[in-house]
């Protein structure tokens, strides 16, 4: 069985007069290492199969097992506990504290946990150094660029180290040098990989929502959804610029579309 096990996943939103229906039997399987992009036009049910699928929202019918636990035997406490020390999140606007420094900010998962100071410094030291964060460290958020701010609040979601990192639009606020400086660490974390000779101990699995196909394009997999339920799936083969043209062929037929043209991806 994989890391993820979602079968049959309907959640419905609404009241008896207004009913929608955002996921519509909805099935996936991911296995751990994978780097899994999810795409689909504005309304399709991205956010929200992502949100189920992470404990942050519940389905109205249909199950998640994940990292061999069945989400809906976890409730309360127990639920928070498995998603502080089990899951990495990432979102579109960072949701850093602007208060503290960027030590803080990605030490701050493991504060919250009570872990040892010397815990604390090694493990901020390790990440730093994955994300190239290690002159930053004393400066503030709002002193940083908005691609730097995302690194850091990758530093913090992966201080933990998580056994799977979600991500929603982590792309969506930066310029394209900094969304592929961005996507560039998510790989090599994806990969084990710190630099092209140093390896960290366990590739991170990723399941990223993003309707960017530059993005999209660094994943191993994307699975297009429409109307909720699965439209077609994409495994990349090949180099990154013939998954990019594959990716955008499938955004033409599905309907709705990426925001990079193919010259600003090989750039
Ligand atoms: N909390 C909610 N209450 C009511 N309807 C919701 C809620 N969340 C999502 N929906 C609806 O469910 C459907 C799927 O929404 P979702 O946000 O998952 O789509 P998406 O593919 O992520 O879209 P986008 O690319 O625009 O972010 C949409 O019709 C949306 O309006």
């Amino acid at each position: 069985m994989g890391i993820l096990n979602a079968q049959h996943l309907i959640k419905v939103f609404g009241h008896r007069l207004s009913l929608t229906k955002a996921l519509n039997d909805f099935s996936l399987e991911v296995q751990a290492g994978e780097f899994v992009g999810i795409m689909g036009p504005s309304g399709a049910g991205k956010s929200t199969l992502l949100n189920v699928i992470s404990t942050i929202d519940r389905p109205t019918s249909g199950m998640v097992t994940l990292l061999g636990q069945d989400l809906r035997k976890l409730k309360g406490k127990q639920l928070a506990q498995f998603r502080r020390e089990k899951l990495g999140f990432i979102f579109q606007d960072f949701n850093l504290v602007d208060a503290l420094t960027v030590k803080e900010n990605i030490a701050l998962p493991l504060s919250l946990n009570h872990q040892p100071p010397a815990q604390i410094k090694q493990r901020v030291q390790a990440v730093s150094q994955i994300l190239g964060l290690q002159e930053l460290l004393t400066y503030y958020p709002l002193e940083l660029s908005v691609g730097q701010r995302q690194r850091i609040a990758a530093a913090r979601a992966l201080v933990t180290e998580p056994a799977i990192l979600f991500a929603d639009e982590p792309t969506g606020s930066l310029d394209s040098r900094a969304a592929t400086d961005f996507l560039q660490h998510l790989q090599r974390i994806n990969q084990g990989q710190i630099s092209d000779t140093a390896h960290i101990s366990t590739p991170t699995t990723i399941i990223m929502v993003t309707h960017d196909a530059f993005t999209a394009s660094f994943c191993k997999r994307i699975l297009f959804i429409k109307d909720g339920s699965l439209f077609a799936e994409l495994i990349r083969s090949s180099d990154r610029q013939t998954f990019f043209d594959q990716i955008i062929d499938m955004q033409a037929t599905i309907g709705g579309g990426g925001r990079m043209n193919a010259r600003q991806a090989r750039n």
